[in-house]
Parts: structure tokens; C-alpha cells; sequence
């Protein structure tokens, strides 16, 4: 059964996202929806060098809402927009959409709508949506479990136009129960996607736990296993960790799943 899915964003991620989406065979991006005029009315696909029309770009401002969720209904809506986009889909959860949301930092208001929506609707929103940096977490908790004095700091390393603290270094610092404020160092520099390192000091040595994304296709291909994941989810708000428990506790072969994040998918030529 293919998962039709819309797009919110179409930037630096968002647009690699798309080409996941287009290369997944189990996938239909249905449309994109962004901020600008900027290929309004274009394929993604074409943009993104295929030969076939999937995903039609959008304008937010220039739709009717009710009467574009109405005929445009997709199983899941995908979001690598803005904090504010939640105030759109909305409308989309009249229709049955599924949401999951990539945004790493919601306003208070804004989250407070995205766990209304949950009762409506499956809700999956992780800040870090990559299967390895739930790994990393998994790890530094239980390194913290075995090692309760260590001194521990968490490094995130962004390329330079990055504003936002990263939201999964709050995640991670909440999960090991320290301060934000206090124990998240932020690095901006260069062109780098985003390195997350959690550093455990000791009396006579240092342990570094550290999870990279070299490429955005790395959000992209978690979103999708996502999306995949939530199809048979009831009403409810879910996590990551929650979409990766078979895995994380060993009961499902990452190997099986990693096809989906290693494998080189056949890009579609219809
Ligand atoms: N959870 C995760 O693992 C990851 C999360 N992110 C998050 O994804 C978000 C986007 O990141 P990034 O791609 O770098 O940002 P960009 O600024 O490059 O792209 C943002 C995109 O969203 C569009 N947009 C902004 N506001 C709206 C809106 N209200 N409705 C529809 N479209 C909108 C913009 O439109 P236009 O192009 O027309 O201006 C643009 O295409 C950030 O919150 C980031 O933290 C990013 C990577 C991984
Ligand atoms: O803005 C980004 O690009 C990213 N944001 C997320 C965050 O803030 O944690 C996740 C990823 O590191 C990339």
C-alpha cells in the first residue's frame, strides 16, 4: 500500500527530504507546501532532477485551507517547515492526516497545538528525527546508569546559520537530567549538518559518545520510517524512541530495517 504523504518546508532539509520521499517506492509525495512564491506551482520532483511530476509546490498563503486539505487528503503529513505550521495542518486532521513533525523548536503555544491535534489524530514529533540519535541516547543512559559521578556535557555542532540551540541537545539534557542552561555548548560553524556529542568525564579518563549526520538524506529516511511506523498508530502523541523500541530492545533486526537507510534505492523512472 503506498503511503501518500505532503510536505511542510522545501528548504535546506526539506528539499532533501522530498528526494527520500520520491525515491521511496512505498512513498507518494502528494505536495509541498512552503512559505514563498518560489517554484509555486512546480514539481519537486522535477526540481530535484526526475523526470516524472510528484509533490506540487504550494504557497501557504495561497491556499483555502479547508478546501485544499479536503482535495488534497494525505495519509501523513511530513513537517521540516516552521513552528507555526501547526496552526495549518490543523485543517488537515479533519481528513484523517497523520502528523510527523521534525520542528526541533516549538514556541510553548505552538507545542501546546501540536498535543491538541494528538487527540485527534497520531502525532509523532522527535526533534532529531534519525534512527542513530536515539541510539546515542539510549547509550548515554545507560553509560550514566553505570557511571552516576561522572561530570557530563553535551557539545552540538551546527553549521553557521543555525540560530536555534539544537532542540535535540535540550532532548538529550533532559533525558540525563541536567540543566540546559548549564551543560549544552552550542558550535556554529561552517557547513556541518549536525554532530551531537555527550562527553562523561572521570577521575583518569573521558568517554565521548558522539552520533554525526553527514547528510540531510539521514532526517529524510527517518521520517519515512516514521511515517511508516505511524500508519498503524491510533490517536495519540509518540516519540521516536517509541517508533524505534522493537529495534532499540533487539526484538526487530536493524539490519532488515537498515535496507531502508543503506540500501541503494532504485530511483523510480515512471
Ligand atoms: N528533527 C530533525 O531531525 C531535524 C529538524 N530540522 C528542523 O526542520 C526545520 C527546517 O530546517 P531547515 O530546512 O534547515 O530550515 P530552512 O529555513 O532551510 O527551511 C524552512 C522551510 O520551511 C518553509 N516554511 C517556513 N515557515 C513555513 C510555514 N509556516 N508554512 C509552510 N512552509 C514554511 C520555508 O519556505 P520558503 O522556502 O518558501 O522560505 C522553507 O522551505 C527547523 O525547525 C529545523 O530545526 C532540521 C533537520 C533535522
Ligand atoms: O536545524 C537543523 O538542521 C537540525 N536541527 C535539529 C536540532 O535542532 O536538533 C536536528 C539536527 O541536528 C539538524
Amino acid at each position: 500500500m503506498t503511503i501518500t504523504i505532503g510536505l511542510f518546508g522545501f528548504g535546506k532539509t526539506g528539499s532533501v527530504v522530498a528526494k527520500e520521499i520520491i525515491n521511496d517506492f512505498e512513498c507518494e509525495l502528494k505536495w509541498v507546501m512552503r512559505e514563498s512564491a518560489m517554484h509555486e506551482g512546480e514539481y519537486a520532483s522535477k526540481l530535484l532532477g526526475f523526470d516524472h511530476s510528484e509533490g506540487k509546490i504550494y504557497r501557504i498563503e495561497n491556499i483555502c485551507m479547508d478546501q485544499f486539505f479536503k482535495h488534497n487528503r494525505v495519509d501523513v503529513i511530513i513537517d521540516f517547515s516552521s513552528s507555526s505550521a501547526v496552526n495549518v495542518y490543523k485543517e488537515a486532521v479533519k481528513y484523517g492526516s497523520k502528523i510527523v513533525s521534525a520542528i526541533s523548536n516549538y514556541d510553548q503555544e505552538d507545542i501546546r497545538k501540536l498535543k491538541e491535534l494528538s487527540r485527534q489524530t497520531a502525532v509523532l514529533y522527535s526533534p532529531n528525527i534519525t534512527v542513530g540519535i536515539n541510539f546515542l541516547m539510549e547509550a548515554s543512559k545507560s553509560l550514566q546508569k553505570i557511571a552516576p559521578n561522572a561530570d557530563i556535557e553535551i557539545i552540538e555542532e551546527h553549521f553557521r546559520g543555525k540560530q536555534d540551540v539544537s532542540g535535540t541537545a535540550l532532548r538529550i539534557a533532559e533525558e540525563l537530567g541536567l540543566d540546559k542552561e548549564q551543560h549544552v555548548n552550542s558550535i556554529r560553524v561552517g557547513g556541518i549538518v549536525g554532530k551531537h556529542e555527550v562527553v562523561f568525564g572521570l577521575p583518569n579518563q573521558t568517554i565521548r559518545i558522539v552520533h554525526e549526520s553527514h547528510n540531510r538524506a539521514a532526517f529524510g529516511q527517518g521520517a519515512i520510517y516514521a511515517s511508516k511506523w505511524i500508519m498503524g498508530k491510533e490517536t495519540g502523541i509518540y516519540s521516536m524512541e517509541q517508533a524505534l523500541s522493537l529495534i532499540m530492545s533487539g526484538e526487530e533486526d536493524l539490519e532488515k530495517d537498515a535496507e531502508r537507510f543503506i540500501a541503494d534505492v532504485p530511483i523510480k523512472t515512471s
